[in-house]
């Protein structure tokens, strides 16, 4: 579980983040929205550590990150997985070299050991017979995977993922949300996504926040995203087709 008490975040004069509370519960994928420029990718960055706010706390599970001792910071780093925009893997490393990396920076285990948690995670994302081909040699979807295999390899308690279907079709990006998803179970994870995708908010969006001009506007789940009559969801929804008559069916049908 992640708490976040009252975030603010400004670069000079511009106020990116006012005042955000929410939390991002274990077990659960939770998802960031809004529309560009919201704020999205600075909150996921804070959450990180990467971004200190200028007010506002932020607490893995009790503990407050800003309390952290160097050791406690290194412990924590160890337990989150992160899934990049894009998938960033090393272009000039192999498949099983790019999973293992994570393994090599921050566990002493023997190589056996590593290859074997790594072609664990990759049969978990269903692939097989990849580990000595290199990204380019890959589908974009089964990069993706390899990311995803890469950000699990060290059994993580935190998972973050920005704009995970960026640039995937529209199968692929429901096969690597359903992904996150079962991973997030299985594993008990809590897991954070950034997305500004409709068909991730239907597909895994269990804990919803919806930021709009650096303010969280509204929170709830897939189901009930369809119900609201907050004007800033409809919007959010509104700005997709598909999903205003989906939510015009819902709304009928009670
Ligand atoms: N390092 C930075 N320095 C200055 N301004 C920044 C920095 N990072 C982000 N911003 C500004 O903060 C605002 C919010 O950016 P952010 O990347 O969080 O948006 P987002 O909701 O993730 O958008 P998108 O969906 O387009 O990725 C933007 O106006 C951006 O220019």
């Amino acid at each position: 579980m992640i708490r976040v008490e009252n975030i603010h975040k400004s670069f000079g004069e511009h106020k990116v983040l006012k005042g955000i509370t929410t939390v991002f519960e274990k077990g659960r994928t939770n998802l960031i929205i809004g529309a560009s420029g919201s704020g999205k990718t600075v909150l996921l960055k804070c959450l990180l550590g990467l971004f200190h706010p200028d007010e506002g706390k932020i607490f893995y599970e009790d503990k407050s990150i800003h309390d952290m001792d160097d050791e406690e910071q290194r412990d924590l780093r160890e337990h989150i997985g992160m899934l990049f925009q894009g998938g960033a893997l090393f272009d000039s490393m192999t498949i099983e070299e790019n999973v293992m990396f994570p393994l090599r920076m921050f566990t002493n285990k023997k190589r056996s050991e590593m290859l074997d948690r790594v072609n664990e995670v990759l049969a978990r994302v269903n692939l097989e017979n990849v580990n000595s081909k290199f990204p380019a040699e890959i589908s974009g979807g089964m990069q993706k995977r390899v990311s995803i295999a890469r950000a699990i390899v060290n059994k993580p308690k935190y998972l973050f993922c920005d704009e995970p279907n960026s640039g995937l079709d529209p199968n692929t990006a429901t096969v690597i949300d359903n992904l996150i998803q079962e991973i997030t179970k299985e594993n008990d994870i809590t897991t954070v996504v950034v997305s500004h995708d409709m068909n991730s908010v239907m597909e895994i969006g269990e804990n919803i926040v919806l930021l709009k001009h650096g303010h969280l506007v509204w929170d709830g789940s897939n189901q009930d995203i369809f119900k609201t009559d907050n004007k800033d969801v409809t919007d959010f929804v509104y700005s997709s087709d598909l999903f205003k008559k989906i939510r015009e069916v819902q709304l009928k049908e009670g």
